[in-house]
């Protein structure tokens, strides 16, 4: 069996006395598409974090392509090829789109500069619709081409893996099919995708498997429908509240 391309062992997270993260392991090999979900409060955007460097653990390894990566500044994480996207979207907004996918572009190992960066830019905001808005400034676009450009950015990084967090939140029917699709194109591209995820419609279409995680425990850890179905995940959903809960389990 190949070897996982990301893996956590027994990670813990506190803030003082609360456990963020505990003791979770997690095994993701190259290709997949891994829904992380769960109530409100479980862990995911921390755990997300953890693995971008963002937190260190406060016990536990987290290992990148066999090297530990758990304690590196972020930086140093995002240029051994691991890039993300953010809850609350963050572009710079006094720069030009294509401004905004040329600092990510000089930020790879094998920086890219220049003209060269130019048309690598225009073609990552051809990646993600955006090509029209390369000269706007980011301040100017709307919230779901905000999201886009943030993703042109990871992709600057010709990320191995790409963390997702709510990618797909707040999108219309529209866009959602879109980002659908543009997700499936990165997979496609060879990125292997862990996404945070509240909108099952997109995980059911996406993820080929889910990790649970309730109170900063992973709870399950299988085939989407499988896990989905589990009745120990419908409980965790139910513990929320309801009517959050009963939209997101219906739709699983
Ligand atoms: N920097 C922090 N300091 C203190 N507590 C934190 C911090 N970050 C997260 N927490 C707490 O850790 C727990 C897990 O939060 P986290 O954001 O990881 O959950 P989540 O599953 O991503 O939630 P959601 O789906 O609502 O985004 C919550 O109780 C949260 O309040």
């Amino acid at each position: 069996m190949t070897s996982p391309i990301l893996k956590l062992q027994q990670v813990t997270r506190r803030f003082g006395g609360l456990v963020a993260v505990d003791h979770v392991d997690m095994e993701i090999f190259a290709g997949e598409v891994i829904g992380l979900v769960g109530p409100n409060g479980s862990g995911k955007t921390t755990a997300l974090n953890l693995i971008s460097g963002a937190l260190s653990p406060t016990s536990g390894t987290i290992q990148f392509l066999d090297q530990t990566i758990s304690g590196l500044a972020s930086h140093r994480i995002a240029r051994m090829g691991v890039a993300r996207t953010f809850q609350l979207v963050r572009v710079l907004g006094s720069l030009s789109c294509a401004e905004n996918v040329e600092v990510g572009l000089a930020f790879h190992p094998n920086g890219v500069h220049g003209k060269a960066a130019r048309k690598q830019a225009i073609a990552l905001l051809t990646k993600v619709g955006l090509q029209s808005q390369a000269d706007a400034p980011a301040s100017k676009l709307t919230y779901i081409d905000q999201k886009r450009l943030e993703l042109a950015r990871a992709l600057a990084l010709h990320p191995r893996l790409l963390l997702l967090d709510e990618w797909l939140a707040g999108l219309n029917p529209t866009e959602l099919q879109e980002g659908i699709e543009l997700i499936r194109s990165m997979r496609a591209d060879g990125i292997t995708i862990v996404m945070v995820e509240h909108v099952m419609d997109a995980v059911n279409a996406l993820c080929t498997r889910c990790i649970v995680l309730s109170s900063g425990q992973k709870i399950a850890d299988g085939p989407t429908r499988e896990v989905l179905s589990n009745p120990a995940v419908i409980a965790a959903y139910l513990g929320e509240d309801e009517s959050d809960a009963e939209e997101e389990v219906a739709h699983a």
